[in-house]
């Protein structure tokens, strides 16, 4: 008989970020049973090529290319979903909640368009479905929003939530170093996304701002409703033109409340030199909050990379694990004599 309940994981992707959340379930093993009383166990992994080299030591045997022998099997409980893309994605998230599995997601692509009815198809299902890692990396900005500054009426949103541009543009500005050359090395740190137009274009900023609205204003934000401008054209005359005026140029996300609208937008900003985002440099976001009750509040961290993005998954893992509906799963088992 077990003494600690095994939770069951099926791990979506073992990419960058699937590969963070390996390790970090590895470097501390026994964090997750100290801080939420169960034992975790990743027992199968989907991936697209079972030969490929990995980050990490997984036993092949684990590894599988049929997402349905993950959703399909009744011993899952969680998903942790980090592979990226939309529609396919969708239907296999739809699809574990539907067989009562929570889901873990970093997928902002996902969440922008889907978020709301993957909310409310969780919450038929009676699991839960948390995507922290989908806006600002390892910022926990999501929860921020959700419960601590729940009470306030948020006026505006203002952030770098986009790690590769900054780095883009950090490495413009500092070192001189030409556009696609740091592109590449942002694409080699894990920064990027599988396509990295999505990161110059703004669309990936615009996916966490409408996420980030919706939360903010308690309403949803739709990403046709986002203006975006990318940082395609920025080119060295323009970063010297800003360093002239006293500035530097970054590509910012903002929502805003105006009378009964919120109007939200991506696109790239001189701030002056002594503006707190103007400092915030390489792969960081920071992400500034003004309420009515609150004033403003600034949150700062990584914003993409292994290990940072793993910690927001492996943080709402362990929300999960915390949630009421695993401890009536647990209490049944106990009832019927699996655990004591
Ligand atoms: N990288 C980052 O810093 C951050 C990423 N995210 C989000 O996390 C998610 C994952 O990103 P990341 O780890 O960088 O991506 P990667 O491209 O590094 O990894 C994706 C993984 O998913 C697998 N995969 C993708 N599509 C399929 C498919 N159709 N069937 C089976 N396996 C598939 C790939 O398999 P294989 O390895 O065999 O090709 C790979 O292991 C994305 O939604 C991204 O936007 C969120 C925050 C930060
Ligand atoms: N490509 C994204 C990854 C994290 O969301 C970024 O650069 O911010």
């Amino acid at each position: 008989m077990n003494r600690h309940p095994v939770v069951k994981i099926g791990l979506l992707g073992l990419g960058t970020v699937g590969s963070g959340v390996v390790k970090m379930l590895e470097n501390h093993p026994e964090a997750l049973l100290e801080r939420s009383g169960n034992d975790v166990e990743i027992t199968k992994i989907l991936v697209r090529d079972l030969d490929k080299q990995r980050a990490v030591d997984v036993p092949r045997e684990r590894l599988t290319q049929n997402v349905a022998e993950i959703i399909q099997d009744p011993e899952i409980d969680i998903i942790i979903e980090v592979m990226g893309g939309e529609e396919e994605t969708k239907q296999i998230v739809l699809a574990a909640l539907e067989q009562g599995k929570h889901v873990v997601t970093a997928n902002k692509d996902l969440i922008a368009l889907h978020g709301a009815e993957l909310s409310r198809i969780a919450e038929e299902n009676g699991v839960e479905l948390h995507y922290e890692a989908a806006v600002a990396g390892a910022i926990p900005i999501l929860r921020a929003l959700r419960q601590s500054m729940a009470a306030d009426q948020i006026v505006e949103v203002m952030g770098i939530v986009n790690g590769t541009t900054n780095y883009i543009l950090s490495k413009m500005t500092g070192e001189g170093a030409s556009y696609d050359e740091v592109l590449a090395e942002a694409q080699m740190l894990g920064y990027a996304e599988a396509d990295p137009y999505a990161d110059v274009s703004g669309l990936d900023a615009a996916r966490k701002m409408a996420i980030l609205a919706s939360i903010a204003f308690h309403r949803p934000v739709a990403l046709a409703d986002v203006a975006i401008q990318g940082i395609e054209k920025i080119t060295q005359e323009k970063i010297a033109a800003a360093r002239a005026q006293g500035g530097v140029i970054k590509l910012i996300g903002r929502a805003q409340r105006v009378g009964a609208d919120v109007l939200v937008s991506v696109g790239p900003m001189v701030l002056s030199n002594d503006h707190p985002l103007a400092l915030v440099n390489d792969s960081y976001n920071a992400v500034h909050v003004r309420g009515e009750a609150l004033g403003e509040a600034m949150f700062y961290g990584r914003g993409a990379g292994m290990m940072p993005t793993a910690s927001a998954v492996v943080g709402d893992l362990l929300a999960v694990l915390r949630s009421p509906q695993m401890a009536q799963g647990h209490a049944e088992l106990r009832l019927a004599g699996v655990l004591r």
